[in-house]
């Protein structure tokens, strides 16, 4: 804990480690730690593709992959004899263009759709329309998770 403790997250900055986000209304409480870093995606071809396959040419176009800024969050839920008190990450859509999500073999996100095993949940954020979910943690076993967040730059215009 000390260790990520030096890593802690500065008021107004958004990397670092945190634990649930307290200053977020819920009526649950947050039962996770989340280690947030910037990613700058410079040009990717893999994302290029996941873009395409995805969405199509068309989405892949509008998401201008070089003057994007990204964020790679890993979240960690510890198990919780009481997971119906709380929840891992509460009900929200992404505020961001685009979200590749990874979960571990527990499960738990809860998606419109039901996320296969295996396989990266990818999710349109806020910036063009927006998708519900939310993590749920569990009682013996502790999750983890992994997201990829990618955003238009700050000074970009983005016409939905
Ligand atoms: O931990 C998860 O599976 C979901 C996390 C999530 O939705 C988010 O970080 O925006
Ligand atoms: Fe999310």
């Amino acid at each position: 804990m000390d260790r990520k403790l030096k890593a802690l997250k500065k008021p107004g900055i958004m990397w670092g480690f945190s634990q649930a986000h307290s200053d977020r209304f819920a009526r649950n409480l947050l039962w996770k730690e989340t280690l947030s870093f910037p990613y700058s995606v410079k040009s990717s071809r893999s994302m290029k593709y996941i873009i395409i396959i995805t969405f199509g040419l068309f989405f892949c176009h509008r998401m201008d992959i070089k003057n994007s800024s990204s964020t790679t969050r890993c979240k960690y839920y510890p198990a919780c004899d009481e997971p119906s008190l709380v929840l891992g990450t509460g009900h929200h859509s992404d505020p961001t263009s685009l979200a590749i999500l990874y979960q571990d073999q527990l499960g738990g996100l809860e998606h419109v759709v039901e996320p296969c095993p295996d396989a990266l949940v990818i999710n349109v954020g806020d910036t063009f329309m927006s998708c519900l979910h939310r993590a749920v943690v569990n009682e013996s076993m502790e999750r983890k998770s992994m997201a990829f967040f990618m955003n238009p730059r700050e000074d970009k215009v983005v016409n939905k």
